[in-house]
């Protein structure tokens, strides 16, 4: 039989998901209502979405919206009774609403969070990230691998350059805080044949890494083909959508040293078909991957190996469930159509596939924190 555990709520006070309902939600509703000048439709909009996500119940989508996602199920219930991966997904589709993403007027398709993605690739940190490039370009391929592996896990944590310029910091830091690590059988499921399907995460500064990694996948033959999965519109703030792979491929090609001819490498690979862009509707549904539907079942089911980034992704790869930490990995993604990787900074309370020694020590360290704090990762592989 296959393990269950309960689903994730958001309505036990002081628990994570109780505290992104009802404190983050209403902080991402002020940075967009301060990001753009907005009229008095989108204002009032926003005033309403603020009201109701903290104290109102799931209402109707526009034009029917979601049917086939559950919607039916959940109008008139509060939004901290709903399941969280549920409800958190429904927010980013309301707030999109609410400033005319999807209308007919003149704020259709502009991206609420354009400009903290913006500021982000122009940082000094990216600056610094793409310079540790000409540093790498003297090692190994496996070491360049490597570094590039841990660069696209770690995301959005400015340390391409930082274990780049100290050989040992990676083991120092980086590997204590991997509280599982499959990175050699990752690497032996990507043997130069086949599709890799990237199922990307935040844009900037994880999205940045990621294209590099894919790169050099790509230049050392590891892969024929590579597709990534991006979001066919705006989502949990930073989520990678078609136009940030735009700017971040812009980034790449206008950077100076090496990091440019990585930008030129993927941008022929997307004239020659190399690597493509995908934008699946199901990358914003609030389902879990085993509700995928047949035609994304029957692409991923192609690939040598499907890599989902980030903590979201890993949530509605494994369930988003209160798991035992030490539930086999293997055996709630068994689902899954193909081999499949987790690459993921742990930032929230899902976990799965540790051994009893990791969990203990972690819990002994930290009480539960680790799960949250974002300063443990995983790689996780079940071939
Ligand atoms: O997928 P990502 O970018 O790694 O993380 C998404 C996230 O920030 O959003 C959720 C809370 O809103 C959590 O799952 C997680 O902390």
């Amino acid at each position: 039989m296959s393990p269950s555990a309960a689903v994730i709520l958001g309505s036990a006070p002081e628990s994570f998901p109780y505290s992104v309902l009802a404190e983050r939600h209403p902080a991402i509703i002020g940075q967009v209502r301060e990001a753009f000048p907005y009229g008095p439709e989108q204002h009032r909009a926003l005033d309403a979405l603020l009201a109701g996500c903290t104290e109102g119940v799931i209402e109707p989508l526009p034009d029917g919206a979601w049917g086939e996602w559950g919607i039916d199920d959940h109008v008139g219930q509060s939004w901290f009774d709903v399941p969280w991966l549920w409800s958190e997904s429904y927010f980013y589709r309301r707030l999109l609403d609410a400033v005319g993403y999807f209308g007919d007027g003149p704020w259709r398709g502009i991206d609420p969070f354009r400009p903290s993605k913006l500021a982000e690739l122009d940082s000094q940190e990216t600056d610094q990230e793409l310079a540790a490039l000409d540093e790498l370009a003297s090692r190994t391929a496996e070491e360049q691998g490597a570094a590039l592996l841990h660069g696209s896990l770690w995301g959005n944590r400015a340390d391409l350059g930082f274990r780049l310029s100290d050989g040992e910091a990676e083991r120092r830091d980086a590997v204590p805080d991997l509280v599982a690590d499959d990175s050699d059988r990752l690497w032996s499921l990507l043997d130069g044949t086949g599709t890799l399907c990237l199922i990307a995460d935040n844009a900037g500064r994880e999205l940045i890494p990621d294209l590099l990694l894919l790169a050099h996948l790509l230049e050392h033959g590891r892969i024929e083909r590579a597709v990534l999965h991006v979001k066919p519109y705006p989502y949990y703030v930073s989520d990678a959508t078609t136009a940030d792979v735009v700017d971040a491929l812009r980034r790449l090609v206008r950077a100076p040293g090496r990091a440019a001819e990585y930008g030129r490498r993927l941008w022929d690979a997307m004239a020659d078909g190399r690597l493509s862009v995908r934008a699946h509707a199901f990358s914003c549904a609030p389902l879990p991957y085993a509700d995928m539907p047949d035609d994304l079942r029957a692409e991923i089911g192609g690939a040598a190996l499907t890599v989902l980034k980030g903590d979201l992704n890993y949530r509605r790869l494994v369930g988003d469930r209160w798991w035992a930490p030490t539930t086999s990995f293997a055996e709630v993604t068994a689902y899954f159509p193909g081999p499949v990787a987790a690459l993921r900074t742990l930032k929230s309370d899902v976990i799965t596939g540790l051994d009893d020694r990791t969990e203990a020590a972690l819990v002994e360290a930290e009480g539960q924190r680790w799960r949250t704090s974002g300063t443990h990762a995983l790689i996780q592989v079940r071939p």
